[in-house]
């Protein structure tokens, strides 16, 4: 596997370097054969004074040189197509099965992490890719060197053997801490991003008790800065330790050849040579030593795409979404029996629904009253299908909804939730006629402030009630037979929430929409056929209105 096995992994497995394995491999090796061969030929040409300076040598050094630049730029470049295309399907990859894992997984993992997979550790793999490659080409250029020199004097070989070892042991030791300052120090800045966020997001809070501002500033935010100050500095020590030690190593080397190696080899000419050797081989050491840094931090990179694979992997999923289907039949949905725990039952601070016993006609609306958390909006979500029932059944014209049909099954609903996101263009709604949506617009009163151009609101920057006017607009565009609201009257003024009972409703219900609401507004129940009424999580009472 390597030194940085999860990234070698994710390039074998997930990009196309598999097919160009032995060339991309091949003119690594090359660049670097090249480039210890010049200095080969430029050793030979000077140690051979004037003689040496023919065109012949001059041709064989442009030769080398030129493979050199070539093979070099072969590998980076590849390196970045592949690596670029790599990371383009790994996000797709990721993206499409995200769109697929159920509601549950989604809540269950952290999103920033998530974001951050796609975003940052994307970027770090991408600039890290460089790096390796032109780390490798030092490599094999100083093994060549290695060789070469062995070729000239054996003992400086073993010579050079021996002090190579010693600085990989020295390397690695005071190396050997620092993923793990790495991650703390990661770690210790997400924290202080956190704090920011809460800064910047609760300003006015802040801005009214200033005493949190001071809090989240001297306590939070300084402590975490400087904790991340502090890592990063131990981290950065660390990297000019394995630097300082392959400088050392270099000088160390350098004085052996000087002053050891005349003690065994007598030819100054041999010893001059192998000098050049070492006087050559400190750039690309250094560009070694510091490309090491950049593949441990690609390594956790892509130790972190692994893990959100696997996740997405082991994730409950439906089958996917099929295309969007207008030929949905509705007659009936039932709950029967359908139960649902939110949390561990056994930790005794889960919250438990059902069983729930509900049916559902056409054309009827139905309201969902109840106090502060009685499970309203978790009996949407069942009825919606995005949550899986523990017990029970949800049954669809009398089938039950299971994981291949639920997609299709979801087709059948449109939803503003109590905490809706708003899109800001109506995505999948691209033939909708913009003539329509102004009038819409128009109808909730957003028209002054909302423009529809090029298929996308012009700004989100709404009131809360605003913005949930903007939301009942993109449900009612979408023409689905059932609607479903949660709290959606809560922000409204008096006028919009006396339109919403008693015109939006109705003429919904009029054009054969079945309505289902959560509500609290208990003076507009009339308008209901039906309004249910939840208690800790069960369905306490039903009561038909007509
Ligand atoms: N994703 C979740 N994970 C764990 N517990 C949850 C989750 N969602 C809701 N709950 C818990 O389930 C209970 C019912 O929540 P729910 O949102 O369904 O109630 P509600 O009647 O809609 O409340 P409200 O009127 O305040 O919106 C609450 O105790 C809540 O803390």
């Amino acid at each position: 596997m390597g030194p940085i096995p999860s990234y070698t992994a994710l390039i074998r497995e997930k990009s196309d370097a598999r097919r160009e394995a032995v060339s991309l491999i091949g003119m690594t090796a090359l660049s670097g054969v090249a480039m210890g061969a010049s200095m080969a030929v430029v050793n030979a040409v000077v140690g051979q004074g004037e003689g040496g300076a023919t065109f012949p040598n001059l041709l064989l050094f442009a030769l080398l040189a030129t493979i050199f630049l070539w093979s070099r730029n072969y590998a980076l470049s590849r390196t970045a197509i592949i690596v670029q295309a790599m990371l383009t399907r790994i996000r797709e990859s990721i993206v499409r099965k995200l769109r697929d894992v159920d509601l549950q997984a989604i809540e269950a993992i952290d999103r920033e992490r998530l974001i951050k997979t796609l975003s940052h550790d994307c970027f770090v793999i991408s600039e890290a890719s460089e790096s390796i490659v032109i780390g490798a080409s030092s490599a094999v250029m100083l093994l060549f060197s290695a060789f070469y020199v062995a070729t000239l004097s054996l003992f400086a070989f073993i010579l050079l053997c021996g002090l190579v070892c010693a600085a990989i042991f020295h390397y690695r030791r005071s190396q050997r801490s620092s993923r793990a300052i790495l991650d703390a120090a990661s770690e210790s800045e997400n924290r202080l991003f956190e704090s920011i966020r809460h800064l910047v997001y609760g300003f006015r809070e802040v801005k009214i008790a200033p005493e949190k501002g001071n809090d989240l500033l001297d306590n939070y935010i300084l402590d975490y800065g400087t904790q991340a100050e502090a890592l990063r500095i131990q981290s950065q020590r660390q990297f000019l330790k394995g630097l300082a030690s392959s400088q050392t190593f270099f000088y160390v080397l350098l004085a052996s050849i000087i002053f050891i190696l005349p003690q065994y080899q007598v030819d100054r000419l041999i010893i001059q040579k192998i000098t050049y050797i070492i006087l050559f081989i400190a750039g690309p050491m250094e560009v070694f030593v510091r490309a090491l840094p950049a593949a441990i931090k690609a390594n956790a990179a892509a130790e972190h795409i692994w893990s959100v694979e696997a996740w997405l992997e082991g994730a409950d999923r439906d089958a996917p979404a099929a295309a969007l289907a207008h030929d949905l039949q509705f007659q009936s949905i039932g709950l029967r029996e359908l139960t649902f725990q939110h949390g561990e039952a056994e930790a005794g601070q889960g919250f438990r629904v059902g069983p729930i016993e509900l049916s559902l006609r056409p054309g009827e609306i139905v309201f969902i009253a109840g106090g502060n958390g009685s499970g309203k909006s978790t009996l949407l979500l069942l009825l919606l299908g995005l949550y899986r029932p523990l017990g029970g059944q949800l049954l669809w014209n009398g089938a039950a909804v299971r994981p291949h049909n639920a997609a299709r099954y979801r087709q059948l609903f449109s939803v503003v939730f109590a905490d809706f996101h708003l899109f800001d263009r109506l995505y999948g709604l691209r033939a909708t006629d913009p003539g329509r949506v102004n009038e819409l617009l128009h109808r909730f009163g957003l028209d002054r402030k909302v423009k529809f151009v090029d298929g996308a609101f012009s700004t989100l920057d709404l009131s809360t009630g605003q913005r949930k006017r903007l939301a009942m607009i993109g449900a009612l565009l979408e023409e689905k037979p059932i609607m479903v609201f949660d709290e959606w009257a809560a922000d409204q003024d008096v006028t919009s929430r006396e339109y919403y009972y008693t015109k939006l409703l109705p003429e919904l219900k009029a054009q054969g929409k079945t309505i289902v609401a959560v509500t609290h507004d208990d003076r507009y129940y009339g308008v209901a056929d039906r309004v249910i009424y939840m208690e800790q999580g069960s369905i306490r009472s039903q009561e038909a209105r007509v």
